[in-house]
């Protein structure tokens, strides 16, 4: 069913965005109206669209960025470099780091406050008009949602306090101290600490979820000498900007189009024949469906290839030690720092204390399709390596606790099992519960989200289970084999 006010607002902007020099719109696409499968604004095809089209061009004037608000010609100094900043200039943890011009991230968000203050004296408004004031990212979901996750490790990186605390050192005091450029001449009425707190943390979600890093000529010059890969819009420290039209663009890990950074304007192309009627896709990068739902507040089938999930070096020590049962005394001699540093294989201050399980897959290929199996055949190198010297350290200590090679994998590969089966004990339903939840059309979008997110993690240490059993069967039969050798060689031999 339509609905007027919506369109209303999708259709000015449209008109608006279609006003700025430069920009183009292909008339066979159109914004459409897809809450009805809780996805918001997208962009679908109404005609058939060939391979290598041009769907919209954005002209770079368009874009909010720190380049284009007139924020910085007002107030220059704050976003003024001295050029001895530190590389990241971030925040500490705590958000205290006040010193030298804001980041990336804090910069665009107070243009962005500043543009959403000047209300209609933005040359904004209309875009401003069609994006969002709620949230369906993690930072915004309760405790009892958030429960929802289970034994995730998403939760933990949620960073709502960090947030908090950037913005009341690096946000709010710069707003209240030039309250006479942030507030529209004539506006007599400021916003409270809490509603500007509420607003920097609004502008930061929105960041988080629809800005891009606008490419310059350095980042083409990697883009060239990695020409395989799909840009992210995360990485690197390039300008960030908020790009109207190509962010009404929705994604997946199977997508259709691609933005391309030119030097006046940013344009969308179609990677491969779009069917009439078909939505248009862009791309996020291969997130897995936990990190998806923390920065943009949805999940889907295809990005659960993408999952992952931590095991803590805690949790692999003390399986390790309960298995081998070595002297308390011994123990903790070869798991101490000092012997490990006299190994000098491993910087004790470089001991990981957790390690990141994924299937680590290919990219999409140069029309935005994936292919191939997606079930994990590797286990982590680096978490093997750690495992070995620390096993390197015990046998110092304790050789007939590990005589030789095959009984060095054996331990390994027994341990991590038996992680990776507490691991999955750590959340309270299995995957067969889960997947029965699902089609109970009662579930709220929340709700099913959380059960998607810790189901496909569960699903990745079930197959990370399976494939430490299959090396544990290998190793037996490689054992059974050596054990025929002799009488093999004595054949030989005669
Ligand atoms: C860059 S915006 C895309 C436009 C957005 N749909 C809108 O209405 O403004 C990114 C947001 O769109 C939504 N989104 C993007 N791709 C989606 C998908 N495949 N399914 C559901 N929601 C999606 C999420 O809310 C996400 O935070």
């Amino acid at each position: 069913m339509s609905d007027p006010a919506f369109d209303a607002k999708s259709a000015s902007f449209l008109n608006w965005f279609k006003s700025w020099p430069g920009a183009t719109f292909h008339p066979d696409i159109r914004i459409t109206d897809l809450r009805g499968r809780s996805a918001g604004r997208g962009i679908v095809t109404t005609a058939d669209i060939p391979e290598d089209t041009v769907l919209f061009t954005i002209p770079r004037s368009a874009i909010i960025s720190t380049e284009t608000s007139d924020l910085v010609k007002k107030i220059p100094q704050l976003f003024a470099t001295t050029g001895l900043e530190d590389d990241d200039n971030e925040a500490d943890e705590d958000g205290s780091e006040t010193s030298g011009p804001p980041d990336n991230w804090v910069s665009l968000i107070l243009v962005m406050i500043y543009e959403y203050l000047q209300g209609d004296k933005s040359r904004w408004k209309p875009y401003f008009d069609v994006l969002p004031s709620e949230f369906e990212t993690l930072m915004w979901w309760s405790d009892q949602e958030l429960d929802q996750l289970q034994a995730s490790s998403i939760v933990s990186r949620i960073g709502r306090e960090e947030a908090d605390g950037i913005f009341r050192t690096k946000v709010l005091p710069v707003v209240e101290e030039n309250a006479s450029v942030f507030y529209p001449e004539g506006t007599s009425q400021r916003l409270s600490e809490d509603q500007l707190l509420q607003l920097a943390h609004r502008m930061g979600s929105t960041i988080m979820a629809y800005a891009f890093d606008l490419e310059n000529e350095d980042d083409e010059e990697m883009e060239t000498e990695n020409e395989d890969e799909w840009m992210e819009d995360r990485e690197g420290k390039t300008l960030m900007g908020m790009v109207p039209m190509a962010d009404i663009l929705n994604a997946d890990a199977e997508f259709n189009a691609h933005v391309n950074h030119g030097e006046e304007s940013l344009t969308v192309t179609s990677l491969r024949p779009i069917p009439a009627g078909q939505e248009i896709l862009n791309y996020y990068g291969p997130l897995g469906n936990g990190e998806l739902l923390r920065r943009y507040g949805y999940v889907t089938d295809r990005h659960s290839r993408y999952d992952v999930v931590e095991l803590s070096w805690t949790l692999i020590l003390s399986v390790l030690k309960e298995s081998l049962k070595l002297d308390e005394n011994v123990w903790g001699k070869a798991v101490s720092l000092e012997a490990l540093g006299s190994l000098n294989e491993l910087d004790p201050e470089e001991v990981e204390d957790a390690f990141v399980i994924d299937r680590d897959l290919g990219e999409p290929d140069s029309q935005g399709q994936v292919h191939g199996d997606a079930t994990l055949k590797h286990l982590p190198e680096d978490l093997r390596e750690q495992f070995n010297t620390f096993l390197k350290a015990i046998r110092k200590f304790s050789p007939e606790t590990i005589p030789d090679k095959q009984r060095r994998d054996e331990i390994f590969f027994s341990t991590l099992r038996k992680a990776l089966q507490l691991r999955l004990a750590e959340y309270p339903t299995s995957t067969t519960e889960d997947m029965n939840l699902l089609p109970n059309d009662k579930l709220s979008g929340r709700h099913r989200a959380a059960i998607m997110v810790r189901c496909g993690e569960k699903m990745l240490l079930e197959e990370a289970v399976l494939l430490t059993g299959e090396k544990i069967a290998q190793l037996g039969s490689t054992n059974e084999d050596n054990n025929h050798e002799p009488s093999t060689k004595r054949q030989r031999m005669r």
